[in-house]
Parts: C-alpha cells; structure tokens; sequence
C-alpha cells in the first residue's frame, strides 16, 4: 500500500486526485494540505509520495522540502523552467548521494507539463511533424480561472516543435505581418508563436497547425474533464519510487 499526499488538496485538481486516490485499491491518502500548510510535514503523516497540484509561485518550494523529508513527489503545477529544473536535479543528486547505500529508497521526482494521454501523443505527434512544414503555431484554450498564460503545455509543446526544427535546420517561419497591436501575433516560444484562449466552460484544450503551400494539419488535444488526468497522476505515484532523480514529462513512464 502506497501512502500518498496531495498539496493544493482543495482546488480543482487537487479534489480530483484525492477522490482518484481514495478510490485506488493500492494507495491510501495520508494528507491533504493547501496554503499555509509546510510540505514538510507530510513525512510525518506517513506519505512516500505527494502530489502537487498547487500554483507556480510555490511548487518549487513544495519539491525542495518534499525532498529534504525524503518524500518522493509527482508534480502536475506549470511555471517550471530550465534553471528550477537545475534546482531540483541538483538537490536530487545530493539527496540521493547522501542517502546511497542506506535503508531509505533513492528519491525521485516526476514534473509533468500534462497528464492526460491525449496531450502527451499530441505533443509526440507535434514534434515529429514540426520538422515537415513551414509554418508552425500553438492555440491553448483553458477555463477562465487558469492563473497563468500560455498554459505549461502549449509552451512544451512549442520548444518541442522548435527543438526538432532546429535539428532539421529550418529556416524562421515566414511572416510578413507588421503587428499594429501588440499580443496580435501571440507569444513567441523559441519562434513559436502560441495563443492563449480563456472561455468559460472549457476545461483543458490545444491545437496545434503546422502548414505547408497548399495542406494544413491540424493536431488537437481536449481534457473535457478533469478525470483525464487521473490515470497519469495514479500511473506517476506507482512509478515513481522506482525512478530515481528527476523526470520531466509522462511520456517517459508510458511506452510510446
Ligand atoms: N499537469 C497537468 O496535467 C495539469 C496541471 N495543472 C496545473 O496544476 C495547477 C493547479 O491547477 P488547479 O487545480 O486548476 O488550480 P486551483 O487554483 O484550483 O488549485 C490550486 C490549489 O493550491 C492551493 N495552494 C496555493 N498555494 C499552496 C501551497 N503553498 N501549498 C499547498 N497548496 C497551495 C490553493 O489554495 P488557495 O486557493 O487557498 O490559494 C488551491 O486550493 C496549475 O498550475 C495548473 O496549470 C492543471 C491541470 C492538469
Ligand atoms: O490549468 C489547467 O487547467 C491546466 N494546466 C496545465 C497547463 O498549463 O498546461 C495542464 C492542462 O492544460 C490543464
């Protein structure tokens, strides 16, 4: 029996996991915290695993002290970056060094940009088609009580895009557009632009165009609902003790 935490227990995704949780024959649920809470207490509720689903401004924090209590955490909040990735490898890797050889199992942490197994295959397909076409651009569409823009997918999706029209050594995109206000044109992701939509009664979506002279494709993910999401998060708490040091993104716990 796993013993599992959620963080950000009260909001949208954290009720969704906790339910999710409760509901799986293999895992218990130790704790919930939100705000005002200390990650670091969940080592004392018995938790191995805890989840975060809380807001960018406080899950780099959550990890750091999850792993100063040897917790091991699956991570779904956005507003991760190269150098707060760095962060955590490092403090992994001294973690781990000094827990090497000892009873207490190798910590590891999963940061999903995305749990939901249509987003993961739109991302893949997204990045294999990038290098074929001209033109690229990302449109993400989210419920209005999103906190941040672009959504944390829309911006993997896009610096995979670029990554591999990089390795293709594509030229810029062609765009002759003179932009008489700003934000027309998106945000620019490593070239990429992307659009951010936010409507009420959406819950999680993204499209993807890429065009060439004369053929468009079109990739589009939808989360309808939240329990999208649950069968990654429940697949990250099972593997994640067995995968030490940082992992970023689902697509390596699925075999695709
Ligand atoms: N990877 C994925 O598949 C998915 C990722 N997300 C991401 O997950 C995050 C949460 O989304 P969502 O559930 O919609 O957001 P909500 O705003 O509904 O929930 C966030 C919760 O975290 C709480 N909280 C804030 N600070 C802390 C803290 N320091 N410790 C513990 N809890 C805290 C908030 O409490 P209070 O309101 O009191 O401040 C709130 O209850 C976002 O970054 C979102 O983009 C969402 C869906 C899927
Ligand atoms: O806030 C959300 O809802 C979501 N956030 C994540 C993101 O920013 O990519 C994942 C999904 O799009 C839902």
């Amino acid at each position: 029996m796993t013993h599992v935490a959620v963080l950000g227990a009260a909001g949208r995704m954290g009720q969704a996991v906790c339910h999710a949780v409760e509901t799986a024959s293999d895992l218990t649920l130790a704790s919930r915290l939100d705000a005002g809470d200390d990650a670091a207490t969940v080592a004392a509720s018995g938790a191995q695993v805890a989840v975060d689903f809380t807001v960018p401004s406080a899950t780099e924090a959550n990890v750091h002290a999850l792993i100063d209590a040897g917790v091991h955490a699956v991570v779904g909040t956005t507003g991760w970056d190269e150098d707060s990735l760095g962060r955590v490898r490092d403090h992994l890797q001294a973690a781990n060094a000094g827990r090497a050889g000892a009873a207490d199992p190798q910590l590891g942490v999963l940061i999903a940009p995305n749990f939901a197994l249509s987003a993961v295959l739109a991302m893949r397909f997204a990045a294999q088609a990038a290098q074929y076409f001209e033109s690229a651009e990302v449109i993400e569409l989210h419920h209005p009580g999103k906190v941040d823009a672009p959504s944390g997918t829309a911006v993997h999706t896009a610096q995979g895009m670029a990554a591999a029209r990089r390795e293709a050594g594509l030229a810029p995109m062609p765009d002759a557009t003179e932009t008489a206000l700003e934000g027309a044109r998106g945000a620019d992701v490593d070239g990429i632009p992307v659009h951010s939509v936010r409507l009420r009664g959406l819950v999680a979506h993204e499209e993807i165009l890429l065009g060439n002279p004369g053929e468009q494709l079109s990739i589009r993910t939808d989360s309808f609902d939240r329990s999208s999401f649950m069968p990654g998060v429940l697949l990250g708490i099972r593997q994640i003790g067995t995968r030490p040091g940082l992992t970023v993104g689902l697509e390596h716990l699925l075999d695709l």
